[in-house]
């Protein structure tokens, strides 16, 4: 792993409100065929450190490098056209179109498809077949006509992770992909995510609080605690490490001798 190059790299990433620094000098690096958990107590700046890598936000100092070039001070949907993608929240989309319309824009946007090829039919066929693939994939082509603004929850979240999916990114950022899902419908997103990890040619990042979702899916876990990096490792060790069972699992030091 160390002998390939980072994708995506967070080079001593800051970032200051007003007086509280809620990422602090935060340097990661992470390569292909990797998953990434992102833990830490609320509060700890997973969200905030994620903005900074994705673009919603731009450092006070540090770096977000993607394969070498410091797109730091770039747009998030510059970023995203480089590869780097988030699981989208539907308000920021088209939350009145169908499911199927909002799959077929993610996949048009992925071959940059402008306004003719759009309109040449045969095209269309082909945008929509790929667009119901992606739905299969999520388990929402039974619901690939309904508004996406009115969907339940659940099935709101599955097509974020059908979006990200169709639009192919080489980074994929999952931020709590399962939360508020039913019992039955988190395995099905669990396991797509799986699937793009064993690809082995994408970088996977997921902030997640689930210490068992994270066990089975991670190859790595950062933790975070009061913005800054206090754990990174394999993730046998860096659960059963003290500063974890102390900042993360609130166990005090000297019970985290007994565990
Ligand atoms: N725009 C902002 N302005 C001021 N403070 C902010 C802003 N965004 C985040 N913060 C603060 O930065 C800190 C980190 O917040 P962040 O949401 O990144 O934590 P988190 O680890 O994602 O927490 P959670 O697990 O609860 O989602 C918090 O103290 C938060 O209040």
């Amino acid at each position: 792993m160390a002998s390939e190059n980072p994708v995506i790299e967070s080079r001593d990433l800051t970032i200051q409100f007003g007086g509280h620094v809620a990422v602090n000098q935060v340097s990661c690096a992470f390569y292909p065929g990797t998953l990434t958990s992102i833990v830490g107590p609320n509060g700890a700046g997973k969200t905030t450190w994620f903005n900074l890598i994705s673009g919603q936000l731009r450092p006070t100092s540090g770096q977000v490098l993607l394969h070498g070039e410091d797109i730091s001070r770039l747009p998030a949907p510059t970023r995203a056209d480089k590869g780097l993608g988030r699981a989208f929240q539907l308000t920021n989309l088209f939350p009145n179109l169908t499911v199927l319309e909002n799959t077929r824009l993610a996949v048009a946007s992925r071959y940059n498809i402008g306004y003719n090829f759009w309109h040449m039919a045969a095209r269309r066929q082909d945008i929509t077949d790929r667009a119901m693939d992606y739905l299969r994939q999520v388990r929402l082509e039974h619901r690939a006509d309904a508004i996406a603004n009115g969907l339940p929850h659940g099935d709101q979240r599955k097509l974020e992770v059908g979006l990200l999916l169709a639009l192919e990114p080489e980074v994929f950022m999952f931020d709590e992909p399962t939360a508020g899902m039913s019992v039955d419908e988190v395995p099905i997103i669990l396991g797509l995510i799986a699937d793009i990890k064993a690809r082995q040619d994408k970088v996977v990042l997921l902030v997640e609080h689930k210490m068992d979702v994270v066990r089975s899916l991670s190859d790595r876990i950062v933790v975070l605690h009061n913005g800054e990096l206090v754990a990174d490792g394999e993730p046998a060790e860096v659960i059963a490490s003290p500063v974890v069972q102390e900042a993360y699992l609130g166990v005090a030091q000297d019970e985290t001798e007994q565990v």
